[in-house]
């Protein structure tokens, strides 16, 4: 028995996934070249012979679980999540979804990974793809004072190892060589703290193949929703202690009868007409 929340009657219309819009839940992965929505610049450097551009710190990988109650080691994991799309369902009940009328994606559970960030990376999917895209959906923490669930209460300070130190150093001790001054990229999130999500200011963005996603550690969030015709496989990188309620923690995001609930409504007019028609509108 999950624990549960009564959701609003609430609409939530599909943004643009962008760095700045997303920023306050975790990080945008995606080429900063031709990007829009990205007043942050990436630290870049040449790499190999000068044929790459390396981006540093695009997102990060930050291991909070010293501060999980069980005291249980993580360590970094890298899994697959082959995720088929979701059937949408019509704005106007008792009907079907037609390519005329917005159609809807009911949220009904929401989860987070309290002591770790976890990041998705699309495979297989081309930006321009127009017939496949993934809903990212999202919401703040609620300022609050108890302790529902294990959570982190407190930031731990940077442990850097000297390898760190020094490929940081300018010029680099390695090849002399020197960095491109520009500001680094996004520091690593906190964790949110023990608060419930704060559904009334959920957002939802819609991603494609070029972006990967990293939700920041303790960022509440609905379990990955591709749309279109086809399965999206995605690496997901994040650290793990397979402690149950350390790794995961879920909430079930109830509709209260004759309420609509909570909704991500997608104007299928925005969606590109293969998506739509792929994704059974
Ligand atoms: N986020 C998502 O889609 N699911 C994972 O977090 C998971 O652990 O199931």
């Amino acid at each position: 028995m999950l624990p549960y929340l009564t959701a609003p009657n609430l609409d939530l219309p599909v943004r643009p996934l962008t760095q700045d819009a997303f920023a306050e839940f975790g990080t945008v992965v995606e080429n900063p070249e031709g990007a829009t929505g990205r007043s942050q610049q990436l630290k870049v450097v040449k790499a190999n012979q000068g044929s790459a551009l390396k981006y540093i710190d695009v997102s990060h990988v930050s291991n909070y679980y010293h501060l999980a109650p069980s005291g249980n080691p993580a360590k970094a994991v890298m899994n697959m999540f082959v995720c088929s799309p979701r059937q949408l369902q019509s704005t106007s009940s008792g009907s079907d979804i037609t390519q005329d009328r917005p159609s809807k994606f009911p949220v009904q559970i929401l989860e987070r990974h309290p002591f770790t960030p976890q990041t998705f990376i699309p495979l297989g999917l081309a930006a321009v793809d127009a017939t496949t895209a993934y809903l990212v959906i999202v919401a703040p923490t609620c300022k609050t004072t108890d302790k529902p669930l294990p959570y982190p209460q407190h930031a731990p300070k940077q442990q850097r190892s000297w390898t760190e130190i020094f490929s940081r150093a300018q010029p680099s001790p390695v090849d002399n060589s020197t960095s491109s001054p520009a500001a680094s990229g996004p520091e690593p999130q906190l964790p949110k703290g023990p608060g419930e999500p704060d559904l009334s200011r959920a957002c939802a963005f819609l991603a494609n193949g070029s972006q990967a996603v990293t939700y920041g550690p303790g960022t509440w969030h609905a379990p990955m929703v591709v749309l279109g015709a086809k399965a999206i496989g995605f690496v997901v990188i994040q650290y793990a202690n397979d402690v149950g309620l350390e790794d995961c923690q879920e909430m079930e995001i109830r509709t209260e009868t004759g309420s609509e609930g909570l909704n991500v409504v997608i104007d299928n007019a925005r969606l590109s007409p293969k998506l739509q028609e792929k994704a059974k509108l």
